[in-house]
């Protein structure tokens, strides 16, 4: 079976500084991959050398079978990406950007169903500008989804959602994971990436510290909690003690 995101040996530097350093990732169809590490660790670094958006130094990328830097207008038809901010017309409403986003594509799905199934069908006519930060991440997860892609790239997913919206959230991708999206997250919770991910690399300065399921995460960790061994790995703990 052919994998949906195959990444091997890929390193990227920024002016000397290494970003990330023999990065190797393979994703098959249908699986929900977490990249997780603290800030800096190089995550989107990594997604944007997936995305073409950034070009590597060595390694490759193939993503559906293409290359993102040849492929490009081909595989923006395929891939979902939810964008953390943007800049959108002032008086802009959901629906018309909604509408606005269909239309940039030969199949799309019908927004008013996703705008249902997160929970913001009454704010079709609200103004974006409006609309809380938690709406505002939950209708970027549906501008993602409205290509219908076969793949998704959601980028610090629930991050200032409420419990019951995260909650919400984690049972619809559930629901899109089941009917067979491929789907890479990044994510600063661990309750969510173990509801998730099937699969999970955890970076460290742009080296990879761990690859592979959670139960093996914990098992090749000292601690049986989830959260605890990705600490460990991360070593986010450390720096949150120097701190102190
Ligand atoms: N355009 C850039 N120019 C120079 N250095 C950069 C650039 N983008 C990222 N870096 C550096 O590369 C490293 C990896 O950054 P990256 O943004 O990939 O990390 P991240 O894991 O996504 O972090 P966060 O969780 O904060 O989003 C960091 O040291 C960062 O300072």
């Amino acid at each position: 079976m052919q994998t949906t995101i195959e990444v091997e040996k890929l390193s990227k530097s920024y002016n000397g500084l290494v970003a990330i350093e023999n990065v190797n990732i393979s994703i098959s169809p249908g699986m929900v991959f977490g990249l997780l590490g603290a800030n800096g660790a190089g995550k989107s670094t990594t997604i944007e050398c997936i995305l073409g958006t950034k070009k590597q130094d060595s390694g490759t990328v193939s993503i559906l079978g293409m290359c993102p830097q040849t492929d490009r207008k081909k595989l923006f038809e395929e891939v979902g990406i939810q964008f953390q901010e943007a800049n959108y017309q002032d008086k802009i409403t959901v629906g018309e950007l909604c509408e606005v986003t269909q239309s940039l594509y030969k199949t799309a799905a019908d927004y008013h169903d996703l705008l249902k199934q997160f929970g913001l069908l009454d704010k079709t006519k609200s103004p974006v500008s409006e609309l809380s930060g938690g709406q505002r991440q939950r209708l970027f997860i549906i501008l993602a989804l409205i290509p219908k892609p076969k793949v998704v790239f959601l980028d610090e997913l629930t991050t200032g959602l409420d419990a019951k919206a995260r909650r919400d959230v984690w049972k619809s991708l559930s629901n899109l994971k089941e009917k067979g999206l491929t789907i890479l997250l990044t994510s600063h919770f661990m309750d969510e990436v173990e509801v998730l991910c099937d699969k999970i690399c955890i970076l460290k300065k742009g080296k990879t510290v761990f690859y592979g399921t959670i139960a093996e995460a914990i098992a090749s960790s000292p601690f049986d909690k989830f959260e605890d061994a990705y600490l460990w790995y991360s070593d986010e703990e450390e720096k949150e003690n120097e701190n102190i």
